[in-house]
């Protein structure tokens, strides 16, 4: 459904100096630095996949969101999307296709939101009943019922997030491209908004790409993350996998009767925290079983309670990023 091969995308921008001298200098001379946003990245993505696609600030996920909507053109590659060129055939490309950017709206401020609906439904020319129903189906969903009359600009974050998205689905697109869709919600709307995609994914098949930094937003949706930074592809498979190559740590908590004698850690553990009755240690698990470490310990104090936490994602990603230097 999406073939990405090769793209590349470089930004041009002047260089600023300051300066009276510098000032006047530019007037007849402007220098200029070249930022290599993307260089050489290719993917596929499936119909009906849900695809993170992460990476820290400036990696160039948003440049290849609007690459992917055709609102910018690279500079090499090939993107066909369900058969289109996003750049070359707007008119045609854009039926196909739901864009949501956190940060910006696509709808009219100070109009009411369903005036903003019946606008796109004209731009996309929907059907009429076709738009009822899918309009319908988006208000109850979505909750939108009560602010369909609210002018978009008294519309607290939450709210607009919600209708921005129902806007991006007026015309029952098959791919939804979401440029970080939860940026500034609380946590109440964050779970509606990614109970939302998956529904759609689930009962139209609605191909979704998502970038966030939130790694709950992917835990919650994505099966697959694509890894980009510095405008290169990283790593693209399954979160399991992901977790399973570079989730290594463990942490242990123990509990015992009390004891003030040392403890020596076992081989492969780095000691976080220590008390008379309560010990927590990382476990490095390529270097040794948390099963060995358990009866290491119970050979040196009386234990009570053990508890066992896998490394969170937000932890193996931030782990990536520093092992990648990206
Ligand atoms: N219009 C532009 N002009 C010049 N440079 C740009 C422009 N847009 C993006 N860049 C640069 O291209 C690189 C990639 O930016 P991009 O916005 O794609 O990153 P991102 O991964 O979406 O980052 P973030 O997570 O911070 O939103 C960055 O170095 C950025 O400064």
């Amino acid at each position: 459904m999406i073939h990405i091969e090769g793209i590349s995308k470089s930004y041009k921008i002047a260089k600023r100096q300051t300066g009276l001298k510098q000032a006047v200098k530019a007037l007849f001379y402007r220098e200029h630095t070249t930022i290599e946003a993307l260089k050489d990245i290719s993917f596929s993505i499936n119909q009906g996949e849900i695809v993170g696609y992460i990476g820290p600030n400036g990696a160039g996920k948003s440049t290849t969101i609007k690459i992917m909507s055709g609102i910018l053109v690279p500079d090499t590659g090939t993107c066909q999307i369900m058969g289109c060129t996003p750049w070359k055939e707007r008119t045609k490309y854009v039926q196909h296709i739901g864009v949501v950017f956190g940060q910006r709206s696509q709808l009219w401020w100070d109009v009411p939101v369903m005036d903003s609906f019946e606008l796109l439904k004209d731009i996309y020319k929907v059907p009429h009943q076709e738009y009822q129903t899918t309009l319908k189906l988006l208000i109850e969903t979505l909750e939108l019922q009560e602010i369909m009359n609210s002018p978009v600009r008294q519309l607290s974050l939450g709210q607009r997030m919600r209708c921005e998205i129902a806007a991006s689905l007026i015309h029952s697109p098959e791919i939804l491209f979401l440029d970080e869709p939860t940026i500034g919600l609380d946590a109440v709307s964050k779970i509606a908004v990614r109970q939302f995609i998956k529904t759609i994914n689930q009962e139209k098949g609605v191909t979704v790409i998502l970038t966030t930094h939130d790694m709950n937003d992917i835990e919650a949706l994505a099966d697959r993350v694509i890894l980009i930074g510095k405008g290169s592809v990283f790593y693209d498979g399954h979160l399991e996998a992901l977790r399973k190559r570079f989730g290594t740590r463990k942490t242990i908590t123990v509990d015992y009767s009390q004891n003030t004698s040392p403890i020596s850690t076992p081989a492969g553990t780095e000691l976080l925290s220590w008390s008379p009755e309560r010990l927590v240690l990382r476990v490095e698990t390529d270097q040794t079983r948390t099963s060995n470490v358990i009866t290491e310990l119970s050979q040196q104090v009386d234990l009570t309670d053990v508890a066992i936490e896998t490394q969170p994602i937000e932890d193996i990603i931030v782990q990536l990023y520093k092992e990648y230097q990206i």
